[in-house]
């Protein structure tokens, strides 16, 4: 059986001061995909990309097996984006916005509209234009969500947004994923979000994916090790990725190869601890 809901390989693009990709990843069905990376890194321009708002150079996208270009019209009706695309639109209240966009959805759910907009107690009457950051953004989130997408694509959905609403949000995105027939990628610079949300982190730094695993696969492998000696050989191992030499710390990122050298080196491991995610990340984002 494909597993496979979005597939990108090869996609690429050149801007006068940037280079985008190339890149390559997968996104299967039922999972959350945390796009991580510092500012200006590309995680904006792929979803541009993804949704040819901005046209490739190179490369190739695939959703549900079949080339993404065929099909433009089922892409986008399978697709939910969130990400500053209704700026264009500062005089139209969100009752007009609503209108204009359930127009092109099939699926759109006139009823889960209503449900959301007073979940997040935003009135319709006011223009968009005139709305605060971060109801913008609920917004923005509200309407990538009521046509029932496959792929929900979601561009730093919480920033700005209060605390309660972006608990709120992380509660939806979990209901949407629910069924496990859906995907969700969404760009995030919340530790927080990347916890609770995801199950694969994808990080990009300078345009190029330079780190992408499974979550479950950094608790079971990266942690933090104290030893009784600091040789050589444990400092330039290859699952060594920092060392604090004066408690004769190590930070790993796959204990069990570091535990096999230690004991064949005859160190001792007095304790061992595992790292959050926001301290992984830390070492996943290379530094500029
Ligand atoms: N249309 C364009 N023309 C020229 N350069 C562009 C264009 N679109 C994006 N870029 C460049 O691509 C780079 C990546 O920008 P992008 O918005 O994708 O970053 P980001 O990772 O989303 O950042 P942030 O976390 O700040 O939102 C930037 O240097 C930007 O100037």
């Amino acid at each position: 059986m494909n597993t496979s809901l979005l597939s990108v390989e090869g996609l690429s693009k050149d801007f006068k001061y940037f280079t985008f990709g190339t890149v390559d990843f997968h996104v299967e069905i039922g999972t959350v995909v945390a796009l991580i990376g510092e500012n200006g890194s590309g995680k904006s321009t792929l979803f541009r990309l993804l949704l040819n708002i901005l046209h490739a150079d190179e490369g190739k996208i695939t959703f549900f097996g079949e080339d993404r270009q065929v099909d433009d019209a089922q892409f986008k009706q399978s697709v939910g984006y969130a990400g500053n695309l209704l700026d264009a639109f500062p005089y139209i209240s969100i009752k007009e916005l609503s209108h204009m966009i359930s127009y092109w959805y099939d699926n759109w759910n006139e009823d889960r509209y209503r449900y959301f907009c007073e979940r997040y107690a935003i009135d319709e009457r006011m223009k968009f234009g005139r709305c605060s950051t971060g109801i913008k953004k609920k917004v923005e989130f509200i309407l990538s969500i009521c046509h029932n997408p496959k792929l929900l694509i979601l561009d730093e959905p919480s920033s700005g947004v209060d605390i309660k609403s972006q608990r709120k949000m992380k509660e939806d995105i979990i209901e949407f994923m629910e069924d496990g027939t859906r995907s969700t990628i969404i760009a995030t610079h919340s530790v927080d979000e990347i916890t609770h949300l995801s199950d694969i982190l994808i990080v990009l730094h300078d345009g190029k994916i330079v780190n992408s695993m499974n979550k479950d696969d950094i608790y079971e492998n990266w942690a933090r090790v104290w030893v009784s000696d600091l040789k050589e050989s444990i400092i330039n191992h290859t699952n060594t990725v920092d060392v604090m030499y004066d408690s004769k710390q190590i930070i790993t990122n796959h204990l069990p190869n570091l535990e096999q050298m230690l004991t064949t080196e005859n160190i001792t491991i007095t304790h061992t601890q595992s790292l959050k995610i926001g301290e992984v990340i830390d070492y996943l984002i290379p530094q500029n």
